[in-house]
């Protein structure tokens, strides 16, 4: 009896399906008799957009996108059903191409899809794989393949991921961030798309590197992967190619500027933080005109960093350290070390104003350190080395132009080559942060071979990999097998023969961002301060064994990123509550943080990360 009556509700719910479904088919059949009625759905938001039968897509019009509460969760071009159809079909052709998608792996495209496939069915898995296998997994998921897969955004997105405001959304941001399903959200990584890694401004596509950034502070900060949001502000672009790209999925217009551009992240920043006043926002790969005046705008009201400008500077300041102890000298001798710097945007200027900084405070913390710091740097752009003399020079690289007597002191002039400047300095570090792959050539590494260092540092930090400034081959068989090598992408330690290896260090900002992010959420810091930045920094040049860096090694090797995420973030948390700016976080209030010794506030860290285990699912009624 019981089954029967079991199959009657089976064969109702059935039959209401199939009615679904026919009033859905019709509802899209144009030349049917029954015209455009339209189909009634009972979900809203990323429900909609995750069921096959409803999904349009890109191609929900702005009306629906309102009415359904999922405007702001798609890229912001309305696409037709014939656009959506080339898309896809460009990308299969592509594929069936076979096209060598990567520097030495021709198959990163595929494996990204495969495991994005797996990000979009089951968080938990898709995790786990991700931490369990990072030294594989992370150049697909992070730096080098986010990059090829900014670029072929348009082409790959399938299933949102994460939210898009755009310069057509002003004024309705407050209430778009509703849209967004989690009631709590710990950590946003936000960009404009205006300078994604060496790639340029990749517009709407640039969401890739929010979403491959927060894989990370899922997988080595333990961030809860529900309380994450990758944002996308599109004010527009400036990249010709996809200005004129039927396929793009962004605004076809040039980007916003000046007040109209700060109006937008303004409304930005006012709507997350209402929604969730506890977040913390990462700035990423915005282009250095704006990265720092936004810094400076938001850094003392906002929970807020910018990741290029802070974390790459701790990062690379780490890495000089450790070049300093790698030549069995202390620390402490870090401001005799002459220091190159190919590039000066925002990862250039961001680490020099922190070096000099370093410097100064090892020298006694005094106006007179500060300035004489000044002289152990010298700046080369795109116009050559940076001196008084050049005009309209950017008001940050300023302080770093070199003074025209002292110039001349050294045979150089304003302009003078990086190849020039390499000769006549004879640099202890060589670092590039220019975006211009090979910019080390051959000239300029054999420049280096007269450095007055013992082991001179060569960090050929630009992203992708082939924006890298050189390889660590060119580097080590042309400037010696004793000097230091740290790229911003990974390489593959490289066989000097004799039984020897030449080490490839990773400088990426991937060992501090996920640490300071976490510390700056489980302290309660109202702001990050520069204080706590150092702290993470510090805490990342000491990570390293005195053997390993007397072998080169200066950096931890990846599989080690949740360990040392780990430690950044205590001592971040440490920091804050010495500087009384933690406010505590969910039961662990001020006081209780103020009790922790050190050794209790890593117990705090460590259990506060989210693991991917799955938990027990029990079904309730609403
Ligand atoms: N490894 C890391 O953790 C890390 C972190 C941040 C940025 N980066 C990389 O650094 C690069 C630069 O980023 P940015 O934000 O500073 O970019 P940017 O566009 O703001 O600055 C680039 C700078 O390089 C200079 N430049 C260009 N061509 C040059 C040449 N031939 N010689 C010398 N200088 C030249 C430009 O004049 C400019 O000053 C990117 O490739 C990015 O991926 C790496
Ligand atoms: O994203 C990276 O790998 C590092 C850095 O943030 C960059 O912009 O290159
Ligand atoms: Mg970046």
């Amino acid at each position: 009896m019981s089954n029967l009556f079991h199959q009657m509700r089976l064969s109702s719910t059935l039959l209401r399906r199939l009615q679904q479904r026919v009033t859905a088919v019709n509802s899209r059949n144009f030349t049917t008799t029954e015209g455009h009625r339209p189909t009634i759905v009972h979900k809203r938001s990323l429900d909609i957009l995750h069921d096959p039968w409803f999904n349009k897509g890109t191609a929900f019009s702005f009306t629906e996108r309102d009415r359904l509460h999922i405007r702001g969760l798609l890229p912001p071009n309305v696409m037709s059903f014939e656009q959506q159809i080339a898309r896809f079909m460009a990308d299969l052709k592509r594929l069936e191409v076979q096209a060598r998608d990567g520097p030495s792996d021709p198959y990163v495209l595929a494996k990204w899809r495969i495991l994005n496939r797996l990000h979009d069915r089951n968080e938990t898995l898709y995790y786990k794989v991700l931490i369990d296998n990072i030294e594989e997994y992370a150049p697909i998921v992070y730096t080098p393949t986010v990059g090829l897969v900014c670029q072929k955004y348009s082409g790959l997105f399938r299933r949102p991921r994460g939210m898009y405001f755009s310069a057509a959304d002003r004024g309705e941001m407050m209430s778009m961030v509703y849209n967004w399903p989690a009631d709590q959200v710990d950590m946003i990584v936000v960009t404009d798309g205006s300078r994604i890694l060496g790639l340029g401004d990749l517009g709407v596509q640039g969401i890739g590197i929010a979403i491959g950034k927060l894989d990370l502070y899922v997988a080595a900060a333990g961030i809860n992967p529900q309380r994450v949001l990758p944002v996308m502000i599109d004010v527009g672009t400036d990249n010709e190619k996809l200005l004129k790209d039927p396929l793009y999925l962004g605004l076809q217009e040039r980007r916003l500027d000046g007040e109209e551009y700060l109006e937008v992240i303004d409304e930005f920043m006012e709507a997350v933080f209402t929604r969730w006043p506890h977040v913390i926002v990462q700035f990423e790969d915005f282009q250095s005109k704006w990265a720092f005046k936004l810094l400076q705008r938001y850094r003392n009201n906002y929970r807020m960093f910018n990741d290029d400008v802070q974390g790459t500077a701790g990062v690379a300041i780490a890495g000089l350290l450790g070049a300093v102890r790698a030549q069995g000298r202390p620390m402490i001798d870090f401001p005799k070390m002459k220091i190159v710097v190919a590039g000066a945007g925002s990862a250039g200027i961001g680490v020099l104003n922190a070096a000099r900084k370093t410097m100064a405070r090892m020298l006694g913390n005094t106006e007179i350190a500060f300035e004489s710091a000044r002289s152990q740097f010298w700046v080369v752009d795109a116009k050559g080395l940076i001196t008084e003399a050049r005009e309209n020079v950017d008001p940050e690289a300023r302080p770093f132009s070199r003074k025209i007597n002292e110039t001349e002191r050294q045979g150089l002039r304003e302009g003078a080559t990086l190849a020039e400047v390499v000769h006549q300095v004879k640099p202890d570090v060589l670092l590039g942060l220019s975006a211009c792959g090979g910019l080390f050539s051959k000239e300029v590494l054999e420049a280096l071979k007269h450095s007055t260092s013992t082991r001179p540092a060569i960090f050929p930090m630009s992203n992708p990999t082939r924006n890298a400034e050189c390889t660590p081959e060119e580097a080590f068989s042309i400037a010696g097998d004793n000097i230091i090598f740290s790229s911003g992408s990974p390489f593959k330690d490289v066989d000097l023969g004799n039984g020897h290896v030449g080490h490839c260090n990773q400088a990426n900002n991937m060992f501090l961002f996920p640490g300071i992010g976490l510390g700056t959420l489980l302290s309660g810091s109202r702001i990050v301060s520069d204080g706590m930045l150092q702290a993470a920094t510090e805490c990342l040049a000491a990570y390293m064994t005195e053997e390993e860096v007397l072998k080169g090694i200066i950096y931890p090797s990846i599989s080690s990123i949740r360990d040392i995420t780990k430690k950044v973030a205590a001592a971040v948390v440490k920091e804050a509550i010495k500087e009384d700016l933690a406010e505590g976080y969910r039961e662990m209030d001020s006081r209780e943080l103020q009790k922790l010794d050190e050794a209790q506030i890593s117990e705090f860290v460590e259990n506060n990360m989210w693991s991917p285990d799955y938990p027990t699912l029990v079904y309730k009624k609403d």
